[in-house]
């Protein structure tokens, strides 16, 4: 085995630093000496028999000689820098294109701990398939170690991993996604805890193999050893398979270590909403994948006077913390540095902001190819291109009867490219929130926007968040499921605990404790066609909640929580008829009562605390 590059010197002597590595932190998973991360690649390599090893830096010249080599070997396709400057289209296996939660599993030491909702396996057991898997994965490839910081390297609230990869594709994504490099591993020789990860594509290449664009096996598997802070990931190149920062790290990891630690990690987006008074709201929302995160995290205004920031897109962690008057709030980070987006539906019509984030410097993952060296997907135009090739390099013509990019086709780019980005945005200290948002597909029944009477309500309304099924994960799309939280597939332990911590941390925040809603872009008349225009006119919600946490709006109780009355949302302009309003407003009873009622056998089946059947029978009890 030849070291192409090898690990770093050490910046710093392990004892004096000058961060603040918090000396109270309770550390996990392996002690974090650098022998410690010598060993522990050692053992990977020796295991996975990689041809070469590479420490990656983090820096310029190590990520484009990475670049050129997917380049040549057809993992990456250039864009015409003329027209998308510095950014590729990377075409995946037509097999792997979404997260697999079916090969997702949460390995903690009993089946209880991991809950109904996980997939469980013995920790032991499981070790010994990934001994199996492994052995040799790596053949004829380069180990790449990728030392990470999810949030600011320098933030009191990051916190560290290291993850060893056989993509290049990978890497280059972490780099966007994640703070990757040589700063994060110098804070893990600081002393700082790590987790680590590891993760291939199952594809070893024997010495007269040719290898392919994407490589990657048919069997996956996603493992999670929650007690043990550890993560292991074989056979996907997906995004969410294998950046292994992002939902194994920052979600199911991060879950079970803010339970234990008394913060919150969460499937949500985070702005900051200003009034024409100058007012400023925190929100932070949880809809399931592919139900709108990204688009409300780039809001851009249509009433006047408005602002929109962006903080983040899809993960949250929030812990409480007591500010200066002597009130607790929940305080919240953004743990990325880059957006993973959907791509289909964005447009310069849906989301400006997005379009011009998407400039240059872009990972396009499935999209379709324009002859003039460009990229096309459904809803970025209204009208399609005559030709295109499609996702999967074949040619494509409108009448094709297919779409051109995959409908989970994504983009990779960097939250500082995004023109809302708060300048604050990587404040170590996070923003005091103002308000949590739920919400999902439901093109029915579900009003447009509540608001939760209490917290327990408020945790109740998460806990009941079903949503129709997206192309972000395997599974029949349009289909409704129960997604507590969002969080369904990402939670790291028993969803009742969960749903307990919750109402915990709701207790210690007390009148601190933001406002929580529920929202509904999706209602469908009975043409199957929306009701609300969604996107930029979600401002007329977002201003009603934020002039509800300020207390300078109406609006009528109802069993389920405060609706608007019509005249409290600001609809002017819209062309919205006064019948499609009620109807967006409205909480009918009949309905109201069968939902609930599956609602509550959902949460006896979860075992969710009493407290929260209590409040749901009282819902109940008022309809
Ligand atoms: N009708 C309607 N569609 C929307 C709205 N907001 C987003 N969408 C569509 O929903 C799809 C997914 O939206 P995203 O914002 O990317 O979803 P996300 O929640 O960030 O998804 P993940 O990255 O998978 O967690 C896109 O096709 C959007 O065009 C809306 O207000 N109304
Ligand atoms: O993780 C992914 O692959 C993309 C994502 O945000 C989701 O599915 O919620
Ligand atoms: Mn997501």
């Amino acid at each position: 085995m030849t070291a192409t590059y090898l690990p770093p010197a050490r910046s710093r002597s392990g004892a004096a630093t000058s961060h603040e590595v918090a000396a109270d932190r309770p550390t996990h998973g392996t002690p974090s000496r650098r022998d410690d991360v010598l060993a522990w690649v050692g053992r990977i390599a020796d295991l996975a028999q990689p041809d070469r090893i590479v420490w990656v830096d983090g820096g310029d010249a190590q990520h484009e000689l990475l670049v050129r080599e997917m380049v040549s070997t057809g993992t990456l396709l250039p864009l015409n820098p003329e027209l998308r400057p510095d950014s590729y289209l990377a075409r995946s296996d037509p097999g792997d294109v979404a997260r697999v939660e079916s090969r997702t599993f949460i390995c903690s030491p009993t089946r209880a701990e991991a809950g109904p909702t996980n997939n469980w396996r013995d920790p032991a057991e499981m070790r010994q398939t990934l001994a199996g898997l492994f052995d040799g994965a790596m053949r004829g490839r380069t180990l790449y170690v990728v030392p990470f910081s999810m949030g600011p390297v320098d933030s009191p609230l990051a916190r560290f991993g290291i993850e060893i990869t056989d993509s290049p594709y990978v890497v280059a994504s972490m780099r966007i996604m994640t703070r990757s490099g040589a700063a994060a591993l110098a804070r893990i020789d600081d002393g700082a805890a790590w987790v680590p990860a590891v993760h291939s594509v199952g594809a070893p290449l024997g010495p007269d193999d040719v290898d392919v664009p994407w490589p990657c096996n048919p069997e996956k598997y996603i493992v999670h050893f929650p007690a043990e802070r550890e993560i292991w990931s074989y056979g996907s190149g997906y995004g969410g398979n294998a950046l292994l920062g992002k939902k194994c790290f920052a979600l199911r990891i991060a879950s079970v270590i803010a339970r234990d630690e008394g913060w919150l990690a969460e499937h949500m987006l985070l702005v900051r909403v200003t009034s024409p008074e100058g007012r400023r709201t925190h929100v932070a929302a949880a809809f399931p994948s592919a139900c709108g995160k990204t688009n409300l995290a780039m809001l851009r205004p249509t009433l006047p006077g408005w602002s929109v920031e962006t903080l983040g897109d899809d993960i949250v962690w929030m812990a409480p913390r007591e500010g200066d008057d002597g009130v607790t709030r929940l305080h919240a980070i953004n743990p990325e540095a880059g957006f993973f987006g959907v791509a289909p539906g964005t447009g310069w019509e849906s989301n400006p902001t997005a379009m011009e984030t998407l400039r240059r410097g872009v990972i396009f993952t499935n999209v379709a190819l324009t002859d003039d060296g460009d990229v096309w997907w459904e809803g970025q135009t209204s009208q399609p291109p005559a030709h295109l090739i499609d996702w999967q390099g074949r040619d494509w013509t409108p009448d094709a009867g297919r779409p051109a990019a995959h409908p989970n086709s994504r983009f990779t780019v960097s939250a500082a490219q995004c023109p809302t980005m708060a300048a604050d945005w990587e404040d170590p200290a996070g923003v005091p929130l103002d308000a949590i948002l739920f919400g999902g597909r439901r093109p029915s029944t579900v009003p447009l926007v509540t608001q939760a009477d209490s917290w327990e309500a408020g945790v109740l309304l998460g806990a009941s968040i079903a949503s129709e099924r997206t192309a972000a994960a395997e599974g029949t799309v349009g289909e409704l499921r129960r997604d507590p939280f969002a969080m369904l597939p990402f939670t790291g332990y028993a969803v009742a605990d969960y749903l307990a911590h919750w109402l915990e941390v709701g207790r210690g925040l007390g009148t601190g404790a933001p406002a929580i809603f529920g929202v509904n872009w999706f209602r469908k008349d009975d043409g199957g066609r929306f009701l609300w225009p969604g996107f930029g006119e979600n401002t007329r919600v977002i201003a009603w909640i934020a002039d509800r946490v300020a207390g300078t709006v109406g609006g009528r109780s109802t069993p389920i929580g405060h609706v608007p009355n019509p005249g409290d949302l600001d609809v002017t302009g819209l062309g919205l008829s006064e019948a499609d309003l009620d109807e967006l407003l409205d909480v009918d009873p009949v309905a109201w009562r069968a939902e609930l009622t599956r609602a509550g056998a959902y949460l006896e089946e979860l075992r969710a605390p009493a407290a929260l059947r209590r409040a749901l029978d009282v819902a109940i009890d008022r309809l």
